[in-house]
């Protein structure tokens, strides 16, 4: 054997044997093009040019590759009813009622159906992590519950996702809720949901909803005042009852519309507040903005929590997708690359800095809301999705489309680019 044909051999034979290596990916906080070596559903190696034997091999030809999107607030259950429903008003009470009659007929398959094809979507768009809240009350009983856990197991090859048991039209005004919460909570839930300005009793609400996620050691996430009037809040109890309960790092409220009312003053001082707390907040800016301000004519307020300043305060933020095609939001497609698009627009941004953070807040910190993990590193499961953008501002500025993700090194999806004919 020539020297060289040796030298071969040994470098042949001390190649690392991989199951896939992605070639010529971008990715955050490194310059140029890099490779990612998956070996058993982990990333083995992130590097220029990794020089390996895989059993399968990808060009992404520079597009941009990360962990993938999380949403951190979704409502499978009642999502793609608009045909059911009649939206005249437009508000908040008109959709809760309209939702709760509505949902008075959902059926087990009726709910999969919906909240599996809008689940497919959301994967499609790149979110490969999710928190889902689903409605347990005596409209709905367990049904909508019994669906989603179903969904959760159908597509966990393709997304992990959390299901959040949630009391949207109050607790202590309808008894039974209770105890299907705490059913739900025996049953898979992993965390549970409240909605103190539905109740007749705010206050109490509020006690409960930790007492049984005490009770069943979870995690807790409140709808929050939904108005424009920062006087009408339940934000201080909510805040003291986290204090109590030694929940801090466990809570996120959730909408919040009012801290957009604030002056820069007020809406610092609160901000200290909620980041003191250890209480995190997603924003959702399309039902916000569909919903808020009905009663002006004109110069009518977006109504959108300022997630950017509130991050700057201390405050662990999210943005997220809320509801698609219903009484509260008649919009929508599970893409939180167009969500963080709309939010960045709507709130007047431009800077990089800030547009990266807005990125940021529909992935690693959505993930550190939720209580994912999120990295794209070595050891690490190989989650990942790529856009058609070079990096993250971009990204959000252009609501880039999504070409790829693998999901544990398995592929779970292709959206091919498109092409001029
Ligand atoms: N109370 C709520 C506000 C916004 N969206 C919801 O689904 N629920």
């Amino acid at each position: 054997m020539t020297r060289a044909a040796m030298a071969a051999l040994s470098e042949y034979r001390f190649q690392m044997k991989v199951d896939l290596v992605l070639r010529n990916a971008l990715i955050a906080r490194h310059p140029g093009l890099v490779d990612i070596a998956i070996r058993d559903g982990l990333i083995a190696e992130i590097g220029s040019r990794i020089s390996c034997e895989a059993v399968e091999e990808e060009d992404l030809e520079g597009a941009f590759a990360f962990p993938g999107f999380v949403d951190s607030h979704i409502h499978l259950d009642k999502a793609c009813i608009m045909e059911r429903c009649s939206i005249c008003a437009g508000t908040l009470e008109e959709a809760v009622r309209e939702t709760a009659k509505a949902k008075a007929g959902f059926s087990e398959d009726d709910v999969y159906k919906r909240a599996s094809a809008l689940v497919e979507k959301a994967i499609m768009h790149g979110t490969n992590r999710m928190r889902t809240f689903v409605e347990i009350d005596p409209r709905a009983g367990m049904r909508s519950f019994e669906a989603i856990r179903r969904v959760r197991e159908d597509y966990a090859f393709a997304i992990d996702i959390q299901i959040c048991a949630f009391a949207q039209e109050g607790l202590t005004h309808e008894p039974e809720t209770e105890a299907m919460l705490d059913e739900a909570l025996r049953s898979g839930a992993d965390l549970i949901g409240g909605c103190p300005y539905t109740d007749t009793d705010a206050t109490e609400h509020v006690r409960r909803i930790f007492a049984l996620a005490r009770k069943h050691d979870v995690d807790v996430d409140f709808h929050l005042d939904f108005s424009l009037d920062p006087a009408k809040t339940d934000l201080p109890g909510v805040i003291e009852a986290t204090r109590k309960n030694g929940y801090a790092g466990r809570v996120t409220i959730g909408h919040v519309t009012n801290l957009s009312a604030l002056d820069p003053a007020a809406l610092s001082t609160v901000g200290k507040k909620i980041a003191e707390a250890g209480i995190a907040l997603t924003v959702l800016p399309a039902t916000d903005l569909f919903l808020m301000g009905r009663q002006y004519g004109s110069n009518v307020p977006r109504g959108i929590a300022p997630a950017n300043a509130l991050a700057a305060l201390g405050v662990k933020t999210a943005i997220a997708t809320n509801n698609v095609l219903n009484p509260f939001t008649p919009f929508g497609d599970a893409s939180l690359a167009r969500m963080a698009n709309l939010y960045a627009n709507v709130m007047q941004l431009s800077r990089d800095a800030d547009i990266e953070l807005v990125f940021d807040m529909v992935g690693a910190k959505a993930a550190a809301v939720t209580g994912f993990r999120h990295d794209l590193a070595v050891g690490q499961p190989a989650d990942i999705v790529t856009l058609d953008a070079a990096n993250p501002s971009e990204i959000v500025r252009s609501s880039a489309p999504t070409l790829a993700g693998w999901k544990r090194g398995r592929k779970t999806f292709v959206r091919p680019k498109a092409r001029l004919l």
